[in-house]
């Protein structure tokens, strides 16, 4: 990992049975494209707890987090030191071969960013704009390791990852952010 503020890693955060089981789990959620202002990504996404809606650009209530889900969010919850309960978001992504993921920022009803990887390796590139252009910086993102995003790195630097040859899977989990929780506090519990 590059020395990138708020960014850490945790190798090995699951063995190959885990990561085999859990890839299957995700596969069995029936993951959509990701769509966006008509446009239709190569990803494909499920979301439980809350899932934001590109087209209605707010978030919406989505299924409550499988059980399954719970011990690996409780253990990433544990490596970013916060208390599970807070993680009330859980994306999971399949990148099919041709498929990755543009620039961008996660979004800022979102605080903690906690990501799973499983699959083929890949790389999260960073860049931060800067006088005259961009800083940038690479991590690699090993298969059953896990990342946090804070500070810095959360909100500073956008991140993107190439396409891929073949298949990855993430999990990634998120807490709200104040500006999410004064949004979102109170909300009807429409389903996505
Ligand atoms: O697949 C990943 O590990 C990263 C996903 C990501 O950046 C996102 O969904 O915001
Ligand atoms: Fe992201």
């Amino acid at each position: 990992m590059p020395v990138l503020p708020g960014l850490r890693a945790c190798p090995d955060f699951l063995d190959r049975d885990e990561e085999r089981a859990l890839i299957a789990r995700i596969d069995a959620t029936d993951p959509t494209p990701f769509k966006f202002q008509g446009w239709t990504g190569r990803r494909l996404t499920t979301s439980f707890g809350w899932s934001y809606d590109f087209e209605a650009g707010r978030p919406v209530a989505a299924e409550p987090l499988p059980d399954w889900l719970l011990s690996i969010r409780d253990r990433a919850a544990r490596f970013a030191q916060l208390d599970p309960t807070l993680l009330v978001q859980a994306l999971l992504i399949r990148y099919d071969p041709g498929a990755g993921i543009g620039w961008h920022c996660d979004r800022p009803v979102y605080e903690d960013v906690i990501g799973i990887s499983l699959g083929e390796s890949a790389t999260m590139r960073f860049r931060r704009r800067c006088k005259g252009g961009f800083e940038r910086a690479t991590a690699p993102l090993d298969p059953r390791a896990a990342y946090q995003l804070s500070g810095a790195a959360r909100h500073e630097w956008e991140h993107s990852i190439v396409e891929m040859d073949r298949p990855r899977w993430s999990i990634t989990f998120r807490s709200l952010s104040m500006i999410g929780r004064k949004n979102l506090a109170g909300e009807p519990i429409s389903r996505a």
